[in-house]
């Protein structure tokens, strides 16, 4: 009894230390969370901004360098009546099905017949791709046409070199294993033989003709649904590509084509009529139940 009461106030001066510390420790945490938010948002990084944004916008703050501007220039846009066409239910679902079945049969083709194509056809697939929606109307793109046989040749050197150190040793093993269903390798005979290669840019920012740098919100989001939409314009023409994405050329082939330093390289569309003998995979696409969630 008399032991228990000495070890009462030492147990309960244990007790308050514990509990002074615990308490001391969750303010330094705190404390510790608070400088490290102040020291990013120091260091210029702003998580409800950059994060949100990772798609390679550059993006600066107000305080920043006069090297950035924002788009003022254009704060009186009028604002125009639209009124596209609008069709009865049943020409909807007769249009919706049949550009289905347009989309349904595009493949990624990987011969292409050297058979020229209209030039003025290449023009309006392009247009049409132009007309993609883009963060803030900033239309973040370049699409590089080349026809010269030199120069799809140089292009071809370079994939070629690149590809076959990604297939021999860079990607390794499961990337080369995850793409052998396809049978590719590094030979592109496609970069000579088809009539257009397009190499589409994406522009991390925009250069204003005084030289100040503009940005573009969500460039990669913005150019590839860019492409996508020259997909479609590609398949409706019956003309054929593969949306190809040559890791590692994109540096040379920027400098090749002579493009400015704000663009990198997205994807390469070699483009034009199927060769005869050309084949696809017979790859199966995922039933509309398995892509679809109505809630
Ligand atoms: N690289 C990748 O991981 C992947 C690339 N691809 C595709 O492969 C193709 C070629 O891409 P790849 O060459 O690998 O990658 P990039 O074109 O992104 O270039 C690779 C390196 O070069 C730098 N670089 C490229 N362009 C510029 C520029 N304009 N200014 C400054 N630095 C630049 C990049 O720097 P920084 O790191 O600063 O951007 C990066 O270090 C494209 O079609 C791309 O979409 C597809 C999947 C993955
Ligand atoms: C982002 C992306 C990158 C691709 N990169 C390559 C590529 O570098 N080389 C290639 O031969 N095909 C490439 N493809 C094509 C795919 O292999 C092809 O889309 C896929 O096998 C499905 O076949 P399909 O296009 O005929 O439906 C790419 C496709 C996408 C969407
Ligand atoms: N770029 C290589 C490998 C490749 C092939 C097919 C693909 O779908 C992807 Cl994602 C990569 C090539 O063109 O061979």
């Amino acid at each position: 009894m008399a032991l228990l009461s000495v070890l009462t106030p030492v147990l309960v001066a244990v007790l308050c230390m514990v509990i002074g510390f615990m308490f001391v420790k969750s303010r330094q945490t705190e404390t510790t969370s608070q400088d490290e938010t102040k020291g990013a948002s120091k260091a210029g990084f702003r998580p409800w901004v950059d994060q949100d944004l990772q798609d390679d916008t550059e993006i600066t703050r107000e305080d920043e360098d006069g090297e950035w501007v924002d788009s003022a220039e254009e704060e009186d846009l009028p604002h125009v009546p639209y009124s596209p066409p609008r069709y009865p239910e049943e020409k909807m679902l007769q249009r919706s099905q049949e550009f289905y079945t347009l989309m349904n049969q595009r493949r990624s083709v990987r011969l292409i017949s050297p058979e020229p194509v209209p030039r003025e056809v290449i023009d309006n697939v392009i247009r049409t791709a132009g007309t993609a929606p883009s963060g803030a109307h900033t239309e973040p793109w370049t699409f590089v046409v080349v026809s010269d046989p030199e120069t799809k040749h140089q292009v071809r050197l370079i994939v070629e070199e690149e590809e076959e150190v990604n297939y021999r040793q860079r990607m390794g093993d499961k990337w080369v294993h995850d793409l052998a269903k396809l049978r590719t390798n590094w030979i592109k005979e496609y970069l000579d033989e088809a009539p257009y290669l397009v190499l589409i840019f994406k522009q991390t920012y925009g250069i204003l003709p005084d030289s100040k740098k503009k940005t573009h919100y969500y460039n990669e989001i913005s150019v590839s649904i860019s492409c996508g939409i020259l997909l479609a314009a590609l398949q409706n023409v019956g003309l054929v590509t593969v949306t190809s994405t040559p890791l590692n050329c994109g540096p040379q082939l920027r400098l090749l084509l002579k493009r400015p330093a704000n663009e990198k390289l997205l994807m390469l569309l070699p483009v034009g009529y199927p060769a005869s003998d050309a084949t696809v995979p017979d790859l199966k696409r995922k039933p509309l139940d398995d892509i679809i969630v109505h809630m």
